[in-house]
């Protein structure tokens, strides 16, 4: 698996909404890298620049020793919501990942190999859902779906994984799930995953590594020891507001998401 490298990487949509201000990092191979940061600090943009999906208005991506150029198929993505056809099983939905490789024609034909019908039961092994393979998408709990699509991204055979968000519209119990399974995937993969997210507890849990994005600027980077409430009051509060997350009384330190950045001050 690729080491991944944004070097001076800026993003402006438009006339002057800058999404990445001058970012650069590098991710080496296997590493599980969890965003953080307020609605519209950029997040989804660098994963968007990362699969192809955004061209960079500035700066260099690469994945290995490869230049990030136009949309990527070797990229599984895995969304917030999870695009999952819902008349099929989970079985049928997780060899949907396998489309990339084959042609058109065999896969409208459902001739999928057998190699890629192992890969598919594999995957649903992966993320504990082998007994439901049979079980259509339709009747699936939204854990239950989210894990389905993660399968489908492995089915991918993918450089690396990318997920915008992929626990937000769960409860914190299958939020956790979720997470877990992804973990265990690209544990077992050893495939590098870079994951946003705003549900502080469950980040660090997971977490190799952190970035903490503010107003299109990595302003943290580093492991679950050095996130410190402090730095997490930094990341979403900025240096003026501090004490939000600190004196959380649900003491779930489940972000807000209408923070400043939503009040127009990142754009
Ligand atoms: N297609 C677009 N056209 C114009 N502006 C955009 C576009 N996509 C994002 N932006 C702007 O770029 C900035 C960064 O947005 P981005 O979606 O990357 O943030 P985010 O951290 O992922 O936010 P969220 O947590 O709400 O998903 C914001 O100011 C946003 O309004």
């Amino acid at each position: 698996m690729p080491t991944i490298e944004f070097e001076n990487v800026t993003k402006i949509y438009g006339e002057d909404t800058v999404a990445l201000d001058d970012v650069s990092f590098t991710i080496p191979e296997g590493e599980f890298v969890i965003l953080l940061g307020p609605s519209g600090a950029g997040k989804s943009t660098m994963l968007r620049v990362l699969n192809g999906l955004t061209e960079p208005t500035e700066g260099t991506v690469r994945v290995g020793d490869q230049e990030v150029q136009g949309n990527r198929s070797d990229v599984g993505m895995v969304f917030q919501e999870h695009y999952l056809i819902e008349s099929k099983t989970a079985f049928g939905n997780a060899l949907t990942g396998a489309l990339s490789r084959n042609s058109l024609l065999r896969s409208m034909l459902g001739m999928h190999s057998e190699a890629d019908k192992l890969n598919a039961l594999e995957a649903l092994d992966t993320v504990g859902l082998l007994d439901e393979a049979g079980q259509r998408a339709e009747s699936m709990s939204g854990g239950q779906k989210q894990r389905v699509g993660i399968a489908r991204a492995l089915v991918q055979e993918p450089q690396l994984v990318l997920a915008d968000e992929p626990v937000a519209s769960l409860d914190p119990k299958a939020a956790r799930d979720v997470m877990r399974y992804l973990k265990k995937a690209a544990t077992e993969e050893n495939l590098t995953t870079i994951t946003s997210l705003h549900q502080v507890n469950i980040a660090r849990e997971f977490g190799d590594r952190f970035l903490g994005i503010r107003d299109g600027e990595v302003i943290f980077d580093g492991d679950a020891d050095d996130l410190t409430m402090e730095e997490m009051d930094r990341i979403y509060y900025g240096d003026d507001v501090s004490g939000e997350l600190t004196n959380d009384p649900t003491g779930t330190n489940t972000v807000p998401t209408h923070t400043a950045a939503d009040a127009g001050e990142s754009a």
